[in-house]
């Protein structure tokens, strides 16, 4: 992705700013604008208290005390305001962050399709873009409210400095110009670092996640794979880690070297003004009065360029942000609503693959889907069945040819719409980390609290039994490490084969769909559910177009239509019969299977009779 200007950045972080707090922003910064006029007036008081003090201007003990306290009370009330301005300014940033995160989450989930979710640039994007979102608008406005309470408290000191030694006015111009030049060109590197070790970063989580990750610790303890991945984790670490010291050791040289600078311009300043008072020139008071508003305006100005750092380095961020809350739609939407399906879904010449570089995995696959049948779909391993319910699903466009829904192309569909008519359950389906009948009830969010209908896509998948027995039925949690709404309760994890019964539940629960696809439902099923489930699809699947997917070759029989895909076209279509008459790639894959299970059943009737 591109980047952006970085004023367009600013202007749409603080836009963000303003939309989610804009009350909140105002009354800090007038707070703000308030506290910073607190080092002049208590410069000034100290000056007539010293002067006092020294007998420079006559003064009553009762107003040497007056202005005593007058001073100690303008420093506390600036403190006191620049707590009221923090607090307020905190309350602006939970806002902002809020807004922030809804917005960005709102984008990422109205992407359509899956292309930009397996694009690692993407997923760099987004990491950034959730940083920044959470960053930079704050840091933005933090800025902002500095640069007002710097300008006031400047603005009010600055004269005050001419009026002592106008050419301290100068001295302190050119440390500034410096400052700002140097700093921002630490605040470019820092972003642009923050973009290399982004990648670093990415593995370094991906071996950390594998390494807690309750679904590898399995393999990872079998295999003894731990060492190999936390040395890979600190590799990462350590590269990350050192790009960042490079650049914030040069951060610290050369804000070490500002710091240097302001000293010696102080030290002269200071010397020249003692030079003056012991002259003549000067009073006492106004030795003071010079070092507070030297040190103030310094304090203030390295205060602002040093967040004019941060500012820089989050706009540059907020840039990422920006291109993720706008980036464009992944699939462009249709607005043509042809009604339930009444002919049939057809492929036509539909070549697809995921990478333009990349190998094609469809390559001309033409084939229909009848509405009302049932339509197997067999093949080798990797022949793109999957992928073809994919493409079913709209998750991906076809490269070239198209698919058709009753005739209208599935691109001039409404997304949500062509997805309410699909219910699926997919090969690498899904458990949620949630009570089991929220599992369920997930198929058809609009009416997830019917109990009823729940029970009943148990029932049918033969797993309410299992429910019921578990600890707290439907409402015991899926997982061993995520509790649910500060409950205690630990909750429990299903057997593989229970697991895949409650995608398929799930799947059964969307029962307006017109279209069932079944990508290898059966896989983890033990022979007495996989025979049951023949029945429970054969029943739920009545009056409905079926697509379904398996290896396990004997569950095809009762399809309407089989098809055979191999190296992403269709090279067989027909009844289980006719593919076996047919003696092609069907019969063969058939044969092999078959011939399994009767040596199988050969070696057990030898093992019987002895
Ligand atoms: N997200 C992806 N990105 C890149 N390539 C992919 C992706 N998904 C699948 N492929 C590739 O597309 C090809 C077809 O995969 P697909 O999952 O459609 O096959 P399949 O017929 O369902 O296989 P299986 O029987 O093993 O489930 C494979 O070569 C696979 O590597």
């Amino acid at each position: 992705m591109t980047g952006r200007s970085p004023r367009r950045a600013a202007v749409a972080a603080l836009a963000l700013a303003g939309r989610a707090a804009a009350g909140p922003l105002i009354a800090a910064a007038l707070v703000t604008a308030l506290a910073g006029m607190g080092p002049a007036v208590a410069a000034w008081l100290s000056k007539l208290l010293i002067d006092g003090l020294a007998g420079a201007t006559p003064a009553s003990p009762a107003r040497l005390a007056g202005l005593a306290a007058a001073a100690a009370a303008a420093t506390g009330a600036a403190l006191a305001l620049g707590y009221a301005a923090g607090f307020l300014h905190r309350r602006a940033e939970a806002a902002i962050a809020h807004r922030a995160q809804a917005e960005i989450y709102q984008r990422v989930s109205g992407f359509g399709g899956l292309r930009r979710f397996e694009d690692p640039a993407f997923a760099d994007e987004l990491r950034l873009a959730t940083d920044a979102a959470a960053e930079a608008p704050s840091v933005l406005t933090n800025f902002l409210f500095g640069l007002v309470r710097s300008v006031v408290t400047i603005g009010s000191l600055v004269g005050v400095v001419v009026a002592v030694w106008p050419p301290m006015a100068a001295l302190l111009l050119v440390v500034t110009v410096f400052a700002v030049v140097a700093q921002l060109t630490v605040a470019r590197r820092q972003a642009d670092v923050a973009r290399a070790v982004m990648a670093t970063h990415r593995r370094r989580i991906a071996y950390q996640e594998l390494l807690t990750d309750l679904r590898s610790a399995k393999e990872v303890r079998l295999y003894g794979l731990a060492g190999l991945f936390r040395d890979r984790m600190l590799g990462a670490m350590r590269t990350a880690v050192s790009a960042e010291l490079r650049i914030q050791g040069r951060s610290a040289v050369v804000q070490g070297s500002l710091s240097g600078l302001g000293s010696v311009a102080l030290a002269v300043g200071a010397g020249l003004v003692a030079y003056r008072i012991a002259g003549g020139e000067l009073t006492p008071g106004d030795f003071a009065l010079f070092l507070a508003a030297a040190t103030a305006v310094q304090g203030a100005l390295l205060g602002m360029v040093n967040s004019l750092q941060d500012a820089v380095r989050c706009t540059r961020l907020f840039g990422h942000y920006l291109n993720v809350a706008q980036a464009p739609d992944d699939l462009v939407e249709g607005t043509v609503r042809p009604g339930p399906l009444r002919t049939g879904i057809v492929f036509e010449d539909v070549w697809f693959r995921y990478d333009e570089s990349g190998p094609w995995v469809l390559r001309g696959v033409d084939l229909v889907i009848p509405a009302g049948s049932s339509t197997g779909l067999v093949g080798r391993n990797g022949a793109g069945k999957s992928t073809l319910v994919k493409l079913l699903c709209r998750f991906y466009d076809p490269d070239r040819g198209r698919i058709t829904w009753d005739g209208v192309d599935l691109r001039d569909l409404p997304l949500s719409w062509l997805r309410r008519r699909i219910s699926a359950t997919f090969q690498d389906f899904q458990t949620y980390e949630l009570p089991v009948g929220e599992n369920i009830a997930l198929g058809d969010v609009e009416t997830m609290h019917d109990k009823g209908r729940v029970v009943a896509a148990a029932r049918a998948v033969g797993l309410h039994d299992t429910i019921e027995a578990l600890p707290a039925a439907y409402d015991t949690m899926l997982s061993r490490i995520f509790v649910f709404d500060g409950s205690d309760d630990p909750g429990v994890q299903l057997s593989g084969g229970q697991n895949q019964r409650l995608a398929l539940a799930r799947s059964l629960l969307r029962t307006d769909a017109d279209l069932l696809i079944l990508d290898e439902p059966s896989s983890g099923l033990d022979p007495v559910a996989e025979h049951d489930l023949a029945e429970v699809i054969r029943r739920t699947r009545e009056g409905r177009t079926g697509l379904h997917i398996s290896h396990r070759l004997g569950t095809m029989r009762q399809a309407d239509d089989i098809v055979v895909l191999a190296d992403g076209v269709v090279v067989e279509q027909g009844t289980h019969d006719a593919l076996l008459a047919l003696d092609g790639q069907y019969a063969e894959l058939f044969r092999l299977q078959a011939a399994n299970y009767q040596a199988a059943n050969y070696q057990a009737a030898e093992a019987v009779a002895g």
